[in-house]
């Protein structure tokens, strides 16, 4: 069987020390098989930001292990930028796109950074999938924040990672936008076999996923497979109620 396209343990992650460090997670582990659209979810502050931001190698956890299409992720930064590059997409709410390459050359980025030839019609044809076909030529200045999240998704699938991590991809869209990159997500992971994790508030993004991981605390908190906005939300009242009594167990 492949190696899972993610698999996480042990992970914890403490910023600061003494009486004043926050304990952001607590061996948390996941795993995640090819193919497959993961939402990751949770009250303010519960960690998912520094999840995705350690299990994409951006920042270092204090303990555990993430390995990444069967290899481990590399503990050394430059090694770590390397495997990044070529292994991981990364999509934020605002990830700029270089300003002064057009959609088409902001796709073709992560190739020339790694040394690759650029096969002549990838970018095109990635474009064509979230798309943008008529605007290869337009730089992000010509694009609404739409069109520029659909040439970032783009930007972020032209490696062919094992893992594709997107952080509020939907935050600054309205609704009808929102949903057409949901459901461009949703196709790479169905038409490309892409991996996809994605940080949302939102059940109506979520629900776009085939499951749902609940974080509370810096701890997994609940797993949904084949979530509804209406139990998505549901759990997210729970988990809500339930925050004082965690913080209050002192565990
Ligand atoms: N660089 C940092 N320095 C200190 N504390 C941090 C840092 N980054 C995050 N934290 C703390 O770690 C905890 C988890 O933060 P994180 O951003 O992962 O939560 P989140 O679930 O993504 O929250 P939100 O939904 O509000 O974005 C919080 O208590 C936060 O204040």
């Amino acid at each position: 069987m492949d190696a899972p396209a993610l698999d996480v343990a042990g992970l914890s992650m403490t910023y600061g020390s003494g009486p004043g460090a926050v304990r952001a997670l607590r061996e948390v582990g996941l795993r995640l098989q090819r193919g497959t659209f993961t939402a990751l979810m949770g009250p303010s502050g519960s960690g998912k930001s520094t999840f995705l931001n350690c299990a994409a190698g951006l920042e270092r956890p204090v303990a555990g292990s993430i390995t990444i299409g069967g290899r481990t992720l590399p503990t050394d930064e430059a090694e770590a930028t390397l495997f990044r590059r070529e292994r991981i997409g990364i999509v934020f709410q605002n990830l700029n796109l270089l300003p002064y390459l057009s959609a088409r050359q902001n796709v073709e980025l992560p190739l020339r950074l790694a040394g690759h030839q650029v096969p002549r019609d990838l970018a095109r044809d990635l474009l064509d999938q979230v798309g943008l076909v008529d605007r290869v030529s337009s730089l992000p200045a010509e694009m609404s924040g739409g069109q520029q999240q659909r040439v970032a998704i783009a930007r972020a699938l032209v490696t062919r990672p094992d893992v594709l991590f997107a952080d509020e991809p939907t935050g600054a869209l309205d609704s009808r936008t929102a949903r057409n990159v949901l459901g461009i997500l949703r196709g790479a992971a169905d038409r490309m076999g892409q991996t996809v994790v994605m940080v949302t508030h939102d059940p109506v993004a979520a629900a776009y996923a085939d499951q749902v991981v609940f974080l509370a605390d810096g701890r997994i908190a609940g797993q949904m497979v084949n979530p509804t906005p209406e139990a998505v939300a549901s759990q997210m009242t729970h988990l809500d109620q339930l925050i004082p009594a965690l913080s209050g167990a002192g565990a």
